[in-house]
């Protein structure tokens, strides 16, 4: 990943959120993305100019954009049409992002569409954020990667970050994921956490 003067940037024309830029470079910001936040806080995780992707969450596209700056395609599932509007502008830059408006809980409604892929990345917020992971796993290549960024407050507010996050990682194992890294997003993302997992060779 390309740090320029100590920020973490991606090399893409045109901005999308009212980023700062660096020459061709544009910053990407870790509280405004998990995933800068998981890069900079050392997370390892592997974003190539071969790479297919399957973004789960794409929201207005903040950061399937920077994503897309690395990897050959994304792959962006969102489900509700207010963001949607903003991630199809996204899109009329980036044409390495394809955009699909469906429920990431309902896999087989895309499936047609979505080849094998290198990295599963999901920013869901919902209560079953295991089980949505589990079922978009069935996408990913022999050995390939899968990010859940946990919210765990959306999992039970009851229950101890700690342990949301203890149990998520006990239902992805159960589900067949070799759980590699952990990571609190702290100090950008209070209570949430990077899961990082990789599928069966
Ligand atoms: C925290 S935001 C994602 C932010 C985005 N990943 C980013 O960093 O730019 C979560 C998004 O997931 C979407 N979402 C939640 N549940 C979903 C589901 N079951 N299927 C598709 N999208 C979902 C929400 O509409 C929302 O836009």
């Amino acid at each position: 990943m390309i740090r320029i003067q100590g920020v973490l940037v991606s090399p893409g024309e045109g901005g999308v959120y009212g980023e700062r830029t660096i020459g061709d470079y544009r910053v990407w910001d870790p509280y405004r993305s998990k995933c800068a936040a998981l890069l900079l806080l050392g997370g390892e995780i592997d974003l190539t100019s071969s790479m297919r992707v399957l973004y789960l969450g794409a929201a207005n596209g903040t950061t399937v954009s920077h994503v897309a700056d690395y990897v050959e395609v994304v792959y962006a599932v969102e489900f509700a049409p207010r963001p949607m509007q903003d991630l199809l502008e996204v899109c009329r830059r980036r044409k390495n992002i394809i955009p699909i408006m469906d429920d990431a809980g309902r896999p087989d409604h895309y499936a047609c569409m979505v080849e094998e892929v290198d990295l599963v990345y999901q920013d869901v917020a919902q209560p079953d954020q295991a089980g949505i992971a589990l079922k978009n796993a069935i996408f990913l290549r022999p050995g390939g990667t899968l990010v859940l960024m946990l919210k765990t407050r959306s999992v039970d507010i009851r229950q101890s970050p700690q342990d949301v996050l203890d149990r998520t990682v006990e239902v992805l194992e159960a589900g067949g994921l070799s759980v590699r890294e952990v990571r609190w997003l702290e100090p950008y993302h209070r209570d949430h956490a990077a899961i990082i997992c990789e599928a069966l060779k």
